[in-house]
């Protein structure tokens, strides 16, 4: 059996998401190795809730989510070291720099020669002039980067991802869109919300669109065109 035929990392079935009562519909999806779903909807359609449940943040509502197979349990260890996730909270420890965040997050997860892994992040998230200095002093942009240089400094099957385009320079959303790229084609399974059409055209292998009615499973290239009119 391929990889891509394997147990889906994520399946929801006839799951609702929400704060007591469900924000949206019911939604059915699966996610596999080698997989890039886009969740899309206009704003306040259930895009982060949806996600912070899959994070185990959230109890679902009514349904069922599983993630490799097991209900979400962020607190089990093959949870914790299957799933990367960066829902665009600026949580950092204030008095760690950007070079510590990064290193704590590889040594955390047992990320061999984690100093040099750690270099070419910053390198590779434009963050190396800036790697001393505390969160508080980062630019927005510059936080949002090394939220997602840490999602990228540890092993993982599974990314989840919200809004990941946000606050980042044109560059910065190009080089993301091929580094999800390179995700997807190294057998990576990414769930993501997003606004930008560009990106779900680029790296997404199907969409779910959220209205307030119904939600759909699009293929990517009616997804992009359904966020492009959103
Ligand atoms: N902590 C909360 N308690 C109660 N309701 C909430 C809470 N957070 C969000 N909501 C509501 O849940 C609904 C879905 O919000 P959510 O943040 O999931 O939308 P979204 O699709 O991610 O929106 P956006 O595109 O604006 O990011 C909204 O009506 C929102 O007001």
């Amino acid at each position: 059996m391929t990889r891509a035929a394997a147990q889906p990392l994520v399946r929801a079935a006839g799951l609702a998401v929400g704060y007591g009562a469900a924000v949206c519909p019911p939604l059915t999806f699966t996610v596999r190795a080698g997989q890039v779903l886009a969740v899309v909807g206009a704003n306040g359609t259930g895009k982060s809730t949806l996600l912070r449940t899959v994070a185990g943040q959230l109890e679902p509502v009514k349904g069922r989510v599983e993630v490799l197979g097991r209900p979400v349990d962020e607190r089990s260890a093959e949870f914790r070291a299957a799933v990367a996730a960066d829902l665009g909270d600026d949580v950092f420890f204030p008095a760690l720099t950007a070079r510590e965040h990064l290193l704590l997050t590889c040594l955390g997860h047992g990320v061999a020669e984690a100093p040099d892994v750690v270099e070419d992040l910053l390198e590779e998230f434009g963050l190396t002039a800036r790697a001393d200095a505390l969160p508080q002093a980062l630019s927005s942009g510059q936080r949002r980067r090394l939220l997602l240089a840490a999602a990228f400094s540890r092993p993982r099957s599974l990314l989840l991802l919200d809004e990941p385009e946000q606050r980042l320079d044109t560059r910065m959303r190009a080089h993301l869109a091929g580094r999800l790229v390179e995700e997807r084609e190294s057998g990576g399974a990414v769930l993501l919300a997003t606004h930008d059409p560009g990106l779900v055209a680029r790296v997404a292998t199907a969409v779910l669109l959220i209205t307030e009615e119904a939600v759909r499973l699009l293929a990517a290239a009616d997804g992009a065109d359904a966020v492009a009119r959103l």
